[in-house]
C-alpha cells in the first residue's frame, strides 16, 4: 500500500501573458507535479524559465489559465474554482525578505497570528513566538527592530514568519539569492536541516543548482515553462535526460556523435575528439546522430602513456591548452582530434599547460543524450512524481 501522503498536486498549469496587448507569451506551458508531504520539492532552471510563475500560481497570487491545484487534496484552482491567497495554508519567503521595518523581530512573527481571525490570548502568541524564535535561532534578538538584523538573520526573520502558522506548504522564491556566498552557503545548510527537523514540505524556486542539488529530495528542472526532468538530485546530475539538463546542471562535456558499430565491448561513437567506446541503451542502430555527455571529474588524466586501454574504456591522446585553479580542485582545457575536454583534477596532481596527457573515458560514464530524451546506458529509472 502507497502510504505517502500529497501535499501538493498541480496538473497541466498554463499560465499566458498578454504581450504588448496583441499575442499571448506562455510563461508556463502545461506544469505537472505532486509533492508528497515532508519533500524539499525544487524547481530549477534559467531566467525566464517559469518558476516563478508556477511558484505564484500555488501561491495564488497569479490566476492560471487552465489547469488543477490540489493542496492536500482539496482544489484550490480548479474551473471555476480559485481560493484566495491568505485562505490557502501556506507561508512564503521571497527573495526580498519583505519584513515591516517599524516592527520588533517578535512583533514581526506575531503579526500574521494577530490577523487570521483566530482568539489566541496573549500568552499563547508569546509561547508561539517565542518557540518559532528559538526555532530560527532569533530569541536573543526578539526585541531589536527588524531593520537592526543582518541579512542572515533577516532571511530567518522572513522565515520564522512564514512558518509562525504553521503552514501546510512553505514556498520558498529564491530566499537566498540576496545574501554573500559565504551566508548562502552557511543558510543553505541551515535552511535544509530547518526542514527536515520540523519535516515541513516546501517548494523551492533557484536558478542556482548547487543550492537545487545540495537542498532538494527531488528537482524538476524547467526550460521554456515546461518540466524537462523531474528526480533526485543524483539522477539529474548523473543521468540527465537531454542535452539542455546535461548542460545547464553542473559542468558537461558535450560531443556530437554517430554510432559507427557494435563492438564486443560495447558501441563504438565517432565523435570530434575520436572514436569512443559508449554502452548505448536498447534500440541503438548503426548511423543513429547522438549527443554523448559525461562529467569532468569522470575522466581519468594519465601524464604518462598508461599501456593498453583497459576492456570497457577509451583512450585518447591530448594536449593541455589551459588550466585554471579553483581551489579544490583545478580545471584543464585538453585539445582531443578537433575536440576541447574539460577534466576536473586534484591541484596536486595538475599537468602543465602543453603537457601531452592521456585520457581515459569508460563507457558506463558517458551518457548518450537523444532528441528523444533519456536513453542513458544505466538500468535505475527517472523517478515520477506521486
Ligand atoms: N507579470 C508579467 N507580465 C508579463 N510577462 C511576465 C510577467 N511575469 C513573468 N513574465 C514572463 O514570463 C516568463 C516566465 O517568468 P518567471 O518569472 O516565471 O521566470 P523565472 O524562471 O522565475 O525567472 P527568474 O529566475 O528570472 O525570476 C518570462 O518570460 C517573463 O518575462
Amino acid at each position: 500500500m502507497d502510504t505517502t501522503t500529497i501535499c501538493l498536486d498541480v496538473r497541466d498549469l498554463v499560465k499566458d501573458y498578454p504581450v504588448d496587448g496583441a499575442s499571448d507569451h506562455r510563461a508556463v506551458g502545461g506544469v505537472s507535479l505532486t509533492i508528497a508531504e515532508g519533500e524539499m520539492y525544487t524547481l530549477l532552471g534559467p531566467s525566464g524559465c517559469g518558476k516563478s510563475t508556477t511558484l505564484r500560481c500555488v501561491a495564488g497570487l497569479e490566476q492560471p489559465d487552465s489547469g488543477r491545484i490540489e493542496l492536500a487534496g482539496v482544489p484550490v484552482v480548479d474551473q471555476g474554482v480559485h481560493v484566495p491567497t491568505e485562505r490557502r495554508d501556506i507561508g512564503m519567503v521571497f527573495q526580498s525578505y519583505a519584513i515591516w521595518p517599524h516592527m520588533s523581530v517578535f512583533e514581526n512573527v506575531a503579526f500574521p497570528l494577530r490577523v487570521d481571525g483566530r482568539r489566541r490570548t496573549k500568552k499563547e502568541v508569546r509561547r508561539r513566538v517565542e518557540e518559532v524564535l528559538g526555532t530560527v535561532r532569533l530569541a536573543d534578538v526578539a526585541s531589536r527592530s527588524a531593520t537592526q538584523l543582518s541579512g542572515g538573520q533577516q532571511q530567518r526573520l522572513a522565515l520564522a514568519r512564514a512558518l509562525i502558522r504553521e503552514p501546510r506548504l512553505l514556498l520558498l522564491d529564491e530566499p537566498l539569492s540576496n545574501l554573500d556566498a559565504r551566508l548562502r552557503d552557511q543558510m543553505r545548510v541551515e535552511l535544509r536541516d530547518l526542514q527536515r527537523r520540523l519535516n515541513v514540505t516546501a517548494l523551492f524556486v533557484t536558478h542556482d543548482q548547487a543550492e537545487a542539488l545540495s537542498m532538494s529530495s527531488r528537482i524538476a528542472v524547467m526550460d521554456q515553462g515546461r518540466v524537462v526532468q523531474e528526480g533526485t538530485p543524483r539522477e539529474i546530475y548523473q543521468r540527465p535526460a537531454t542535452r539542455f539538463v546535461a548542460d545547464f546542471v553542473g559542468t558537461a562535456n558535450l560531443l556530437d556523435a554517430e554510432v559507427v558499430e557494435r563492438a564486443a565491448d560495447g558501441w563504438l561513437l565517432r565523435t570530434a575528439a575520436g572514436v569512443v567506446r559508449a554502452s548505448c541503451p536498447d534500440g541503438t542502430r548503426v548511423g543513429d546522430q547522438v549527443t554523448m555527455t559525461f562529467r569532468p571529474e569522470d575522466i581519468r588524466m594519465h601524464l604518462s602513456p598508461p599501456g593498453a586501454a583497459a576492456t570497457g574504456t577509451t583512450m585518447l591522446a591530448g594536449t593541455v591548452d589551459r588550466v585554471d585553479f579553483f581551489g579544490e580542485s583545478v580545471e584543464c582545457q585538453v585539445s582531443c582530434g578537433a575536440a576541447v575536454l574539460l577534466v576536473h583534477r586534484h591541484p596536486q596532481a595538475a599537468p602543465q599547460e602543453g603537457d601531452t596527457v592521456h585520457i581515459e573515458l569508460a563507457a558506463e560514464g558517458c551518457a548518450v543524450l537523444t532528441d528523444r530524451g533519456a536513453r542513458l546506458p544505466a538500468a535505475a529509472p527517472v523517478a515520477k512524481a506521486g
